[in-house]
């Protein structure tokens, strides 16, 4: 089983992973990747905006991955990356009493001409928030923003993480991405749950050139667990 689903917190893991799919999150197919790469696989995030309780699980979990690694590491503000992770910055602010720091993809022409959105000043530690990540460009793009205003970065946390490299290139620049949740572990989770066949796994593996070929098997049904 991927290490993500039997670590002691993988409850939340396996339920989100189920009501991610239910919610029509994971999206079979051809569609294109940001960079124009073709993909057989879509991760609709967005689609978790329509269902309440969902936002509630994903937001509790990512806090308490954030509580977790930011223990001995005191941190002021949480930024969310335009547009899609700006929901779940905002719940997540409200649920650790953080200040909501938005950036800017371009500066407004009128108005105060911020790029950078809420109460951050030099020298502040912040942490960010993503959706998915693929490459990291689009979290990488915002930590040279902050950078530039002497805003301290080394986490970030995402959703899910597509295993193409992401992690890596944003190791490069001092950075650790955190995830909820990535894709061996989703792969895994729609197999065992017959959504994805074989010949649909080796087609996303080859396509994506993932870092992992075996599909694990795991077992796991749509129950709902209960969490403590
Ligand atoms: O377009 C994508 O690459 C992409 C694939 C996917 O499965 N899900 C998804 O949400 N995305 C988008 O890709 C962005 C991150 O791509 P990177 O900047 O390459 O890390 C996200 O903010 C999404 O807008």
């Amino acid at each position: 089983m991927p290490s993500t689903l039997v670590e002691a917190d993988s409850v939340v893991r396996r339920n989100a992973l189920r009501l991610l799919t239910q919610h029509g999150v994971f999206k079979l197919g051809e569609f294109f990747l940001k960079s124009g790469q073709r993909t057989p696989i879509y991760i609709d995030m967005r689609e978790a905006f329509g269902h309440p309780a969902l936002m509630s699980v994903l937001c509790k979990a990512m806090q308490h991955m954030i509580e977790r690694v930011q223990k001995e590491k005191p941190y002021r503000g949480i930024v969310g990356v335009p547009y899609a992770a700006l929901p779940y910055a905002t719940i997540l602010s409200q649920y650790t009493l953080q200040p909501l720091i938005i950036v800017r993809k371009e500066a407004k022409s009128y108005g105060t001409k911020k790029l950078i959105e809420g109460a951050c000043e030099p020298g502040q530690r912040v942490i960010i928030v993503e959706d998915v990540v693929v490459s990291g460009e689009s979290l990488l793009e915002v930590i040279t923003t902050l950078r530039k205003n002497d805003v301290v970065v080394e986490d970030v946390f995402c959703l899910f993480d597509r295993d193409q490299g992401g992690k890596k290139n944003l190791a490069d620049e001092g950075v650790t991405l955190h995830s909820l949740l990535n894709m061996e572990t989703a792969l895994a989770f729609l197999y065992a749950v017959d959504r994805l066949t074989q010949e649909q796994f080796d087609d996303i593996v080859t396509s994506l050139h993932l870092p992992f070929k075996e599909l694990t098997k795991i077992d796991v049904n749509w129950e709902m667990e209960e969490q403590q």
